[in-house]
This record gives structure tokens, C-alpha cells and sequence, in this order.
């Protein structure tokens, strides 16, 4: 436990990736297998990019009954279901070894027409009852899952009041590596999770993790919405 900025919380810091990949597996497995012993079930919000899918592996490896265990990511590019941007797909192919785990789509196989968050709102009705744990990642600009700053979308999916889990943000500008509207939960319903970690590489992103915790909590810096809040504390896996 240490205190940064005005947040105390915990840092997890790992020497190298194979070793943060190591620590994230592990502490899923474990909030997991304590959901199934408590609960009979689990279910998971995890981050899309890059950054976590080594880890994603060697969860997908533990043995487990996977049946009971249902996964979602926290933010869909609106594309095609075998789309190469698309989270969910990249998470099936990370999660092949565990047999019948389940996958919940927030965007339609087919992504036709204009994006909007009604197919997502659908399937999180069965998913009332908090996440056993969700898995956050944070790009340059501070965004997490599609809370993207400065972006129409983002004061719906920010704002407790708003009506609704899921929320369509279109990042501006499009980010070129996956240049898409967006289906993202929003920020309550992420919060609302036995467990929040975020999972962080890299000198550049600790740089912005402690310029966020420094700064006061802003919409400018999405990340911040999450950290600065006590009531929800968030652990943080870091490697260089
Ligand atoms: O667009 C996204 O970016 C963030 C960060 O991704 P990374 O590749 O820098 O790890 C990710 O957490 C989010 O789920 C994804 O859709």
C-alpha cells in the first residue's frame, strides 16, 4: 500500500513484462475462484488493447470449471464481430484454452448502421449484480476503456445520473490504430466491481498514472475519475 498524489492504494510493480503478465493472471484466478466458491459464478470486465493480453493467456490456462465464468469487455469498437479491432475477438482467441467460458457482446456481429448502445443494454440486463472484477487499461491521453477525453459521449458515460450502462463514444480524434466509434460501459458501472485494477506498462504510462494522481479529478483525464475515488479503490499493476 502506498500513497500517491492525494490517493492511497495499491501498487503492484512488477520487474518485466513475463513477471506483470505472472501477478495480473494470478490475481484474476483468484478473485475468480473466490467468486465461483461465494457465488457459484463470476463475471469479468476486461480491457481491450494491448497491454493485458499476456496475461489474459495465462489466466485462460488455470484450470477451472471456465462454465461458470462469463467474460465482457469493458469498451467494442463498433466493427464486425471478426473484425481485427474488435476486443471481443481478440479475447476468444486469448481465452481458448478455457473451455466454456462464456463471452458477452456489446456490439452486434454485424456493426451496420449507426453505433448505439441498445444491443449492449440488452445483454447487461442479465448482469446486474456487480462485476467480480474489471480489468482497466489506460491509453496516453488518460482514457480508459472508451472514456476518451474530450470526445462526444463522454459527459453521458461520466455522469452517475445517466440512465443505462453502456454508452456510444466516438473518440476525436479516431486513435489510428483502431479508428472507430465506440461502445463503452460508463463510468458507474464500471466502477460497481468487488475488485478494479488497473494494468499499466511502460516509463510513458506510469508518467501519466502519477500526472493524474497529482492533478485534481477531471473529465480532461478520464483515468483520474477512477483514482481519485476512495470509495473504489483501484490496484495498479505496473512493469517497465
Ligand atoms: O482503445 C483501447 O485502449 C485502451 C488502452 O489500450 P492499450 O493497447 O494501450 O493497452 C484499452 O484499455 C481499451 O480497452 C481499448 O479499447
Amino acid at each position: 500500500m502506498e500513497s500517491r498524489g492525494r490517493v492511497r492504494g495499491v501498487l503492484v510493480e512488477c520487474p518485466d513484462a513475463g513477471a506483470f503478465a505472472a501477478a495480473l493472471a494470478s490475481r484474476l484466478g483468484e478473485l475468480i475462484d473466490r467468486a465461483l466458491t461465494e457465488r457459484g459464478r463470476a463475471v469479468l470486465a476486461l480491457a481491450g488493447g494491448r497491454t493485458p493480453f499476456a496475461a489474459y493467456r495465462l489466466l485462460a490456462a488455470q484450470a477451472r470449471d471456465w462454465s461458470r465464468v462469463s467474460l465482457l469487455a469493458t469498451d467494442e469498437r463498433w466493427v464486425d464481430a471478426d473484425h481485427a479491432h474488435r476486443n471481443e475477438a481478440e479475447m476468444r482467441r486469448a481465452f481458448e484454452a478455457a473451455s466454456g467460458v462464456h463471452f458477452v457482446p456489446l456490439v452486434p456481429a454485424k456493426a451496420d448502421g449507426a453505433p448505439n448502445a441498445e444491443f449492449a443494454e440488452a445483454r447487461l440486463v442479465d448482469l446486474d449484480a456487480p462485476f467480480d472484477a474489471v480489468v482497466l487499461g489506460m491509453g496516453g491521453d488518460a482514457h480508459t476503456a472508451s472514456l476518451f477525453p474530450g470526445s462526444p459521449g463522454l459527459d453521458s458515460a461520466i455522469d452517475p445520473s445517466s440512465a443505462g450502462s453502456a454508452f456510444v463514444v466516438t473518440p476525436q480524434p479516431l486513435p489510428p490504430e483502431a479508428p472507430h466509434a465506440r461502445i463503452t460501459l460508463g463510468l458507474a458501472r464500471l466502477k460497481r466491481s468487488h475488485a478494479r485494477i488497473l494494468g499499466i506498462t511502460g516509463d510513458g504510462k506510469r508518467k501519466v498514472w502519477q500526472s493524474v494522481l497529482d492533478a485534481e479529478p477531471s473529465a480532461d483525464r478520464p483515468i483520474g475519475l477512477f483514482l481519485h475515488d476512495a470509495a473504489a479503490p483501484v490496484a495498479v499493476y505496473w512493469s517497465p
